[in-house]
């Protein structure tokens, strides 16, 4: 059974660092929980299993895995059974489900990376909850991390959020222990635990936007910067800093906001009080807290100049069918149609 005391001094050393990043830098323990594992079967996520199975006795926890069964791929089948054979080495009980992705992505007029992404996170939060876990985690590292920033740069995302995708997200219960970690700790540990994992072969695929950053875009920085994925550590570090100062000044905004017919209202003797740094993350964060869809920077940008231009009557959509509209009394914050 893999344990803390049966890994090389090394490996337990790296188990340890990732759990003080998860209790000092994001505050949470993990002692006494029921935590759900999101497990592709990838290095990575495999990773994810040995850690938490190393550190289970320490945490008294108890600990469950998921894994989604895409059927995008003839080999996805015998990956999910080497997932439950792996969780079975490591007595971990094992849920897992399949979908129907290509189907759900026609009906749905998605790409078939946004599909199984949205399919993944309802089956792994809905198992979770009916499990009822306190965490679910995802085995992001620090290379995803840099290739979600680049993603969000070549959007247009603006800052804090462009350092890329949070280590805790608390509205899910997801956390991503791994986050800051670079992904060859996680092979080295996974190979120091004698554990067997899948390649993906989708993950080559150039039609991919993820892959190209991936395997043509990343390496290049690496080259130019070998230290660059801690510069991301760093920069993501700056980033929650400024979200959580960014999140203080606009304390009395938040509380001026007031609902009204249409939406709800941002008032404009409040938005006079505020730069237009904090205006632009006010806007957003509105429209954050009315559901999925990000909204970038140049929309955001262009709301703020019909704002400042007094041009009333105008307005600015949002993805997710959101939309802003400045009014005589302020910006107002509703749905297209309504
Ligand atoms: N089929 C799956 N079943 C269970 N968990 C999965 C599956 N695929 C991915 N995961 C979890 O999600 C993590 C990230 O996977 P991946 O990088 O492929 O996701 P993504 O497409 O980048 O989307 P996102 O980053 O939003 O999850 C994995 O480390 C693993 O924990």
């Amino acid at each position: 059974m893999l344990r803390l005391q049966t890994l090389p001094p090394r490996q337990a050393h790296f188990c340890l660092e990732v759990d003080r990043f998860v209790r000092e830098e994001l505050t949470i323990s993990l002692a006494g929980t029921h935590v759900m594992l999101a497990v592709s079967g990838g290095v990575d996520s495999v990773a994810l299993l040995a850690w938490a199975a190393a550190m289970r006795d320490k945490w008294g926890a108890r600990l469950f895995c998921a894994h989604l069964d895409h059927g995008l791929r003839p080999e996805s089948s015998q990956e999910r059974q080497r997932v439950h054979a792996l969780c079975d080495q490591l007595a971990i009980p094992c849920f897992s489900g399949r979908s129907e992705t290509r189907r759900y992505a026609q009906r749905c007029q998605l790409g078939i990376e946004e599909a199984g992404r949205l399919l993944r996170y309802r089956y792994l939060e809905g198992i979770a909850h009916r499990r009822g876990c306190d965490y679910l985690l995802t085995a992001h590292h620090a290379n995803d991390l840099a290739e979600d920033s680049l993603m969000r740069f070549i959007r247009g995302t603006g800052w804090p959020a462009l350092a890329g995708m949070a280590a805790w997200d608390p509205g899910r219960r997801l956390l991503r222990p791994f986050l800051l970690t670079p992904k060859h700790r996680l092979h080295a540990l996974v190979q120091a635990a004698g554990l067997c994992w899948e390649e993906d072969s989708s993950n080559r695929d150039p039609a991919y936007q993820r892959n190209r950053i991936r395997h043509q875009i990343l390496p290049l920085l690496i080259k130019e910067n070998p230290n660059f994925l801690e510069t991301i550590a760093q920069t993501w570090r700056q980033a929650q800093a400024d979200t959580a100062a960014f999140d203080t000044m606009l304390t009395a905004a938040r509380q001026a906001e007031r609902v009204v017919k249409q939406g709800l209202l941002a008032p404009r003797q409040e938005l006079e009080s505020l730069p237009a740094a904090l205006r632009l993350r006010w806007y957003k964060e509105i429209l954050d807290r009315m559901g999925p869809g990000q909204a970038l920077s140049a929309n955001l940008g262009a709301l703020d100049a019909l704002y400042t231009e007094k041009k009333s009557g105008k307005r600015v959509q949002f993805p997710g069918d959101k939309q802003a509209r400045v009014s005589p009394e302020g910006i107002i914050f509703g749905w297209k149609g309504d």
